[in-house]
């Protein structure tokens, strides 16, 4: 098995992307899901969002207001750090599980959707490929405006936040231009699919782990000889 990275820019397409690999039978780890899982009211980071940050990122029914934080967070770096401490190890830990069960299933390889991988840079080293998900810049701003009912300015100000899309196309193995109508996109995604389950990429990793097994049952097998008494 080995991991792939699929990222971009605010609004660029990424979900929309992911659901593609999703609905062709490929094994997806959401982040953007995950994230929101782990804050639900009863889990660990819930606890600490709501010691650090008060009630008032609360909703009435006890849920994290994601707007709220969100718009705390963009307008003070400083409590944006705090917030990714507290959230971070939890994610990971979801991502290491799910990871884990595609493997075990038997997928070739897991496509994960990371938001910010090209800028916090911890998980780069573990994907074998990376993908963009790439927009021209007017296209990610009116698409942007239209989802969140945001102003041109505020809308502006998200992008501006980012690393330019621009920089992360340079730096992925493979760009999906998501500029145009979603059927060319779609269509982008499924010939990318095919190269990767195509690729013998995912024998390493099997072939270390079907070895492992072999050696240990061999061992257990030896020890049994040695230590049950002989017929
Ligand atoms: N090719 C397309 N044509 C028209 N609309 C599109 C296209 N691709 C995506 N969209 C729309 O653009 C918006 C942003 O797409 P999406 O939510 O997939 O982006 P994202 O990169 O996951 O965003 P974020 O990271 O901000 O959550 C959505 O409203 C989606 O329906």
């Amino acid at each position: 098995m080995f991991l792939v990275g699929l990222t971009g820019g605010i609004a660029s397409g990424k979900s929309s992307v992911l659901q593609v690999f999703q609905q062709l039978g490929c094994a997806v780890v959401d982040v953007d899901i995950i994230a929101r899982r782990i804050v639900q009211p009863g889990r660990p980071a819930h606890r600490r969002i709501v010691e650090v940050f008060g009630t008032e990122v609360l909703l009435e029914n006890g849920e994290i207001n994601r707007k709220v934080l969100g718009d705390l967070i963009f307008k003070q770096p400083d409590q944006r750090q705090l917030l990714n401490a507290i959230t971070h190890p939890e994610i990971h830990k979801e991502m290491m599980k799910e990871t884990f069960k595609y493997f075990l299933q038997g997928h070739r390889y897991v496509i994960l959707d990371i938001p910010l991988l090209f800028e916090t840079k911890k998980l780069l080293r573990y994907m074998k490929h990376t993908i963009v998900v790439y927009c021209d810049r007017d296209t990610q701003l009116a698409r942007l405006m239209k989802r969140n009912g945001l102003s041109l300015e505020d809308a502006e100000a998200r992008i501006q936040a980012q690393l330019p899309l621009k920089d992360k196309v340079r730096m992925a193995n493979h760009v999906l231009d998501n500029s145009g109508n979603w059927g060319d996109t779609r269509r982008q995604a499924i010939l990318l699919h095919l190269r990767l389950e195509r690729s013998l990429e995912y024998l390493p990793l099997r072939l270390s782990v079907l070895m492992g097994l072999a050696g240990i049952t061999s061992l257990l097998y030896l020890l049994a000889r040695c230590l049950l008494p002989s017929p």
